[in-house]
């Protein structure tokens, strides 16, 4: 038989948030782009319908409430979008998130930093 999983997935959003180690740069903000996905069983009969998958407006709405905060590290913002999606999604089986900062101001002339998060349910 087998099984099918599903993904619900964001790419690339992209935000200009207050996030740093250095207090120049939660002033100054900087720019972010953030992946997001929840994965899960397919156990779908009537696959039209909204009300029967994950809303992607709904990973949106959650990464624009987690990205506005002032923070030091990405890996802050990583693991509070990833607590919140396990709380708010208990059945998800697979949580990605990678958010990548284009702009980090350590001397480099062309660089993106990135930190990512998975949740596999065990
Ligand atoms: N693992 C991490 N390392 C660093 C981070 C971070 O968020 N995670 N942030 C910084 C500074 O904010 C950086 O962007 C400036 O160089 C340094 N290291």
């Amino acid at each position: 038989m087998g099984s099918i999983m599903q993904e619900v997935a964001l790419n690339e959003v992209r935000f200009f948030s207050p996030i740093g180690y250095y207090p120049e740069e939660r002033l100054l903000g900087n720019e972010f782009f953030v992946d997001f996905s929840v994965s899960f069983p397919f156990e779908n009969d009537h696959a039209d319908d909204l009300n029967n998958t994950l809303n992607y407006e709904e990973l949106y709405g959650l990464l624009c409430k987690v990205m506005k905060k002032d923070r030091q590290l990405l890996e802050s913002a990583a693991a509070e979008i990833l607590d919140e999606a396990k709380s708010r999604y208990p059945f998800a089986t697979k949580i990605v998130v990678a958010i990548r900062k284009t702009t980090p101001p350590f001397g480099v002339d062309h660089i993106h930093t990135r930190v990512s998060l998975t949740y596999r349910q065990s």
